[in-house]
């Protein structure tokens, strides 16, 4: 790998009160912003300088409070299927920077990356007593794209497994809720959060949003797409290793409860997160779990009636 291009294109800085951040700059000015404080990536940058995130604009920067928007990271559990605090502890959490990680194969050409290290601290320990290796690589594609690589690693001593459940909880940038539809989960199983997580089948279509929604769909395909019409962009989610997909928008009358959430915030936003929640996964001592969420955005002309948007773009 060439270090001096890669030492132009990973900037170290500070970000909001003075919490370490890392920015990947990208081809044709493309960007990722992410924090050390919860390895969180909070900004998404397209070639037009578009943003592709959400952030809270009531977010409050402040550890121990995780950070309303971006990409948070929900391990070792997924919101209260556990003893553990919402959304276990990974997203208020300090990350370092892993200057040595062992290899991954494949590599993504022409990208530009950062690796994230998390190791538990002795208060972790009280509270989930598992020594755990979780490397995490964010990855700027040629095109764009935002890429989360995720490997942990079951580093127990005493010879004991650990189960666990994840999500990448994308909050997805959209210009008006109500014309934004989710394409990939219709006719699949959920969970629905809102009714003791019972299990119903979805009838409808395509996911559309009228109300509050807060469902786990169970075993979805590797492609989700959402789209956003009024922006005429098409967001792709695809996924390896994460089988569910959480759906989420707090709707006018939760978004008043949720201090960090301005009153309409939730019109401009909408959470779509890949995870691994239904079948928790289990870890023998040594062993490795990985997963892999890659978001495109593309125009949603080009997406529309296609199979591959990928492809499409290709050929332009
Ligand atoms: O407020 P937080 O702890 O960040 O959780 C925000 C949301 O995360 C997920 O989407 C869950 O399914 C929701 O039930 C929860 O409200």
């Amino acid at each position: 790998e060439n270090v001096e291009a890669y030492n132009k294109s990973v900037e170290i800085t500070k970000g909001i009160n003075d919490l370490d951040k890392v920015i990947l700059h990208g081809y044709k000015g493309t960007s990722v912003e992410v924090y050390l404080y919860g390895a969180q990536v909070t900004s998404w940058k397209n070639e037009h300088n578009e943003e592709m995130l959400f952030v809270s604009s009531k977010a409050i920067f402040k550890p121990p409070k995780p950070i309303r928007g971006g990409i948070p990271i929900c391990f070792p559990q997924f919101s209260n299927l556990g003893p553990l605090q919402s959304h276990g502890f990974a997203r208020n959490s300090f990350w370092t920077i892993d200057i040595d990680p062992p290899p991954f194969t494949p590599n993504v050409t022409n990208s530009v990356f950062v690796d994230l290290l998390l190791l538990p601290t002795e208060e972790d320990l009280k509270i989930w007593p598992h020594r755990f290796e979780y490397r995490l690589r964010i990855t700027l594609g040629p095109k764009g794209d935002l890429i989360l690589t995720s490997r942990i690693k079951n580093t127990n001593t005493d010879g004991t497994p650990f189960t666990f459940t994840f999500a990448h909880h994308t909050y997805f940038s959209v210009s008006n809720i109500s014309e934004v539809r989710v394409e990939g989960l219709e006719k699949l199983d959920y969970l629905d959060n809102l009714k003791n997580r019972t299990r119903f089948t979805d009838q409808g279509d395509a996911i559309t949003f009228n109300s509050e929604t807060d469902k786990i769909y169970l075993s979805t395909p590797s492609k989700i797409s959402v789209l956003d019409n009024e922006k005429n962009r098409t967001f792709v989610i695809r996924k390896d290793g994460l089988p569910d997909a959480v759906v989420w928008n707090p709707w006018a009358e939760k978004a008043k409860t949720i201090v960090d959430l301005g009153e309409d915030d939730y019109k401009q936003m909408l959470c779509v997160e890949a995870a691994a929640i239904e079948k928790p996964i289990k870890l023998m001592p040594g062993e490795e779990w990985k997963a892999r969420l890659e978001l495109s955005a593309v125009p949603s002309c080009y997406f529309r009636g296609k199979n591959d948007s990928n492809k499409v773009l290709e050929g332009t």
